[in-house]
């Protein structure tokens, strides 16, 4: 490399150290403590990040950054003549994930730095950086220093993918053997207008079942019933609030009802939610049977509800279509088997089959919590058949199948395809719409359960992650902003404008470190899995609020919180944060005992909102001052006291009022001279406790200050206000 190429890459060096401190100072965690070695059992304790430039050279920033670096240690003393231990920083180091063969630009993606970057790293090395473009490969050797001197730690990608669990969920099995296929009974919906008589057509079935079983039988209301027609025939009809429990099957993909019944109220004709009705068979491609109900009212008009239908592709028979209509009365039961009978036909025509061999399929069509019982849900059996002592799983839940009912509420042994059961023996509740699934033993039950847990797990800090990253975006794109604003500057000026920046650090007095150094806020973060921890880790890497209260992460680990976690939190008196993990009765027993907060959250950005909040409380109130009134002085003099001679201003109020027991200052020429409070106030001779706006009066301070005429006299008063932490994490 030549002599000029060389200066140029060094004043690059000079320049992108002079911003990347300012960069780092501004974004990233400096920790100031001494790191406590606590072990744990799955991961080590995460050192301190200073983010450090290695092989930066700059002299203005090697004072400052030994100044810093004072700063950042609690211990640290300012350097004297005395040879001092060296100081010993605990780096916490973003890592990398790097792999065989990566280019500069690889790498430099890889670190999230630009080209440059990479550059700076290989200057003083042996690469040939004459010879070196974006694209070009470099060996391994250099991939790893460059990690190394970028102060981060290397990792090899596809270790991570080996992290990845295999995925253990239950599916349903390939469509059966058209050999095993036995008819069965059509599953029903009845969904139409408001008031246009869906519960009383569904009462009116279900009173021709009440009047069929023998005298004092009652049907009692599990979503779902079957009517049992003279011919044999079996009809399965839903019971649940139409709609609502219609899109739910739809939106997760579950198919239940074969056959829609359309009621429209004769005399009403066509509404709203009858096309709405409409839509939802079409969409779900089922066919509709109409039933035009009040045919028993004197305004009704069938004709006209058919000739409306025609409008929305509902055709009846009589206009060539394939709609059968039945005219009924769902009020007085008429023609309602009829209506059955149109509805076992369609189903003929459908040729609606299942297996009823194998392993168990359905669908959950409602579920509730019995008091005595349990969770229990009523289903659709839809393939196998289901008996006691089955296993299932259905969403998050699974069960041991320990009793069964019928909607008449006898306990039946067996549920063949299109029966509807209600199942006892559920460990949770699972939602309407969930597929049951048999699986052949408890533990490959809990395995699914934990399986669907975990994913479902990923796919929240996925999203959670999607926001911050989003949210973090912003805030890069901010600080470039930022930084181009300064391109046109010298290097001069922006060395001026950086130390300007930095000033208040740098110069920070020992006395007021000693007292930062008691807003410790030491935490133990526990989250569910590796990728929840270390998200939070990630984004409490983007503390940089240190001056106003540390944040020292002392423990991190993954798992429900623990007995060690309190007694860790207890020693460094700290706060346990836990990520979608628990903390039984004792552990909560045990922390209460020892005043430990424990804070648990299921939503990443609650949990940093919630550290936020614990941050701020550490801060003491700043101290707001409220001005009660201002006077101008307008003549001085001197009084004896004593043997003492004591100045006087004289002075009249111009705003609010002057309060004798109230705090005071005096301004001369916008500077404040004096704070304090008066030794005297008087209104002509007379001592005041107030004077108010347009009134005179002579006032001496509690320190001997020559008045000038001209100064200004301000009361206020002190009024403390609660302080947020500084730290935008970004979202
Ligand atoms: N005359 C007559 N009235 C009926 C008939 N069917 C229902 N009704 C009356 O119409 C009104 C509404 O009936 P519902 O069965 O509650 O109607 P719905 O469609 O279930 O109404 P929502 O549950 O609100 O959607 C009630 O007063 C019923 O008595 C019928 O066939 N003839």
């Amino acid at each position: 490399m030549n002599r000029g190429m060389m200066l140029k890459l060094e004043n690059l060096v000079q320049l992108r150290c002079a911003f990347r401190q300012l960069h780092s100072l501004s974004y990233r965690k400096i920790h100031r403590t001494q790191w406590k070695p606590v072990q744990s059992s799955t991961y080590t304790m995460r050192p301190v990040q200073l983010h450090p430039q290695p092989w930066q050279t700059n002299a203005f920033f090697g004072v400052a950054l030994s100044q810093y670096r004072l700063l950042a240690t609690k211990e640290g003393k300012r350097p004297g003549k005395r040879k001092l231990p060296p100081i010993k920083l605990k780096i916490e180091r973003q890592e990398v994930n790097i792999q065989p063969r990566m280019t500069v630009e690889d790498l430099a993606r890889a670190m999230d730095k630009d080209i440059d970057h990479v550059y700076e790293a290989l200057l003083l090395t042996g690469v040939a950086l004459d010879s070196l473009e974006p694209d070009s490969v470099l060996e391994e050797v250099w991939i790893k220093e460059v990690v190394k001197k970028s102060g981060m730690k290397y990792k090899w990608a596809k270790l991570k993918q080996e992290k990845v669990r295999e995925n253990k969920d239950a599916v349903k099995r390939p469509p059966a053997d058209p050999a095993l296929l036995t008819p069965r009974p059509p599953v029903v919906t009845i969904l139409g207008h408001v008031d246009h008589g869906k519960t009383t057509l569904l009462d009116s079935l279900r009173k021709t079942q009440v009047a069929a079983m023998e005298a004092g039988g009652i049907t009692q209301h599990i979503g779902a019933f079957l009517v049992h027609l003279p011919s044999g025939e079996k009809i399965t009809f839903l019971d649940t609030p139409g709609h609502a429990a219609f899109s739910a099957m739809r939106a997760r993909g579950t198919q239940v009802t074969d056959i829609v019944i359309l009621v429209v109220a004769a005399e009403d004709g066509v509404m709203k939610q009858t096309i709405e009705s409409i839509q939802h068979a079409k969409n779900a491609k089922v066919p509709i049977i109409l039933a035009i109900n009040k045919c028993d009212k004197p305004e009704a008009d069938p004709e006209r509800v058919k000739k409306e239908l025609l409008a929305h592709d509902v055709v009846c028979e009589e206009y060539g279509g394939d709609v059968q209509a039945v005219h009924i009365s769902a009020l007085k039961g008429e023609n309602l088997m009829a209506l059955a009978e149109a509805t076992v036909a369609l189903a003929e025509v459908l040729e609606l089959k299942a297996d009823s061999t194998g392993l168990v399929e359905g669908t959950i069509i409602e579920s509730r919590t019995d008091q005595g019982r349990g969770p229990i849900t009523t289903a659709i059996i839809q393939r196998g058949t289901l008996r006691k002592g089955y296993i299932l799983v259905a969403g998050k839940s699974w069960a041991k199948v320990r009793l069964m009912f019928d909607e008449n509420g006898k306990t039946v042994d067996e549920a063949t395809p299109s029966m509807p059961v209600e199942i006892v023996g559920w460990k949770e509740v699972p939602s309407a719409g969930a597929e049951i699934l048999e699986v052949e033993s408890e533990q490959r039950a809990r395995e699914v359960v934990d399986w669907r847990n975990y994913a479902e797990q990923q796919e929240k800090i996925k999203q959670d992650m999607e926001v911050i990253e989003a949210k973090q975006k912003e805030h890069k794109d901010a600080y470039k902003k930022e930084r181009e604003s300064l391109s046109n500057l010298t290097w001069r000026q922006r060395k001026a404008a950086l130390y300007k920046t930095n000033k208040h650090l740098i110069v920070m007095r020992s006395k007021e470190r000693v007292e930062s150094d008691k807003n410790v806020l030491p935490v133990i973060v526990k989250g569910d899995v590796d990728g929840s921890t270390e998200a939070i880790l990630n984004i409490l890497d983007s503390y940089n609020a240190d001056s106003e209260c540390e944040l020292d992460v002392i423990h991190f680990g993954v798992g429900d919180v623990s007995e060690n976690d309190i007694n860790l939190a207890e020693t460094f008196k700290g706060v346990i944060y836990g990520f979608s993990v628990n903390a039984n009765k004792s552990i909560q027993q045990l922390a209460a005992k020892k005043g430990i907060k424990i804070k648990l959250h299921n939503i990443i950005y609650h949990l940093i909102e919630d550290l936020k909040d614990e941050l701020s409380s550490k801060l003491p109130p700043s101290v707001v001052e409220h001005i009660i009134g201002e006077a101008s002085v307008l003549t001085t003099f001197c009084v004896t006291v004593g043997k003492s001679k004591v100045p006087v201003a004289g002075c009249r109020v111009q705003k609010g009022q002057l309060d004798r027991k109230l705090k005071f200052k005096l301004i001369r020429n916008r500077d404040v001279i004096w704070k304090g409070f008066l030794t005297s106030l008087k209104h002509h001779k007379d001592d005041a406790q107030v004077i108010k706006t347009g009134m005179d009066c002579g006032l001496s301070l509690d320190k001997n200050i020559e008045f000038n005429i001209g100064d200004e006299i301000i009361c206020y008063e002190e009024k403390e206000v609660e302080r947020t932490i500084s730290w935008d994490p970004g979202f």
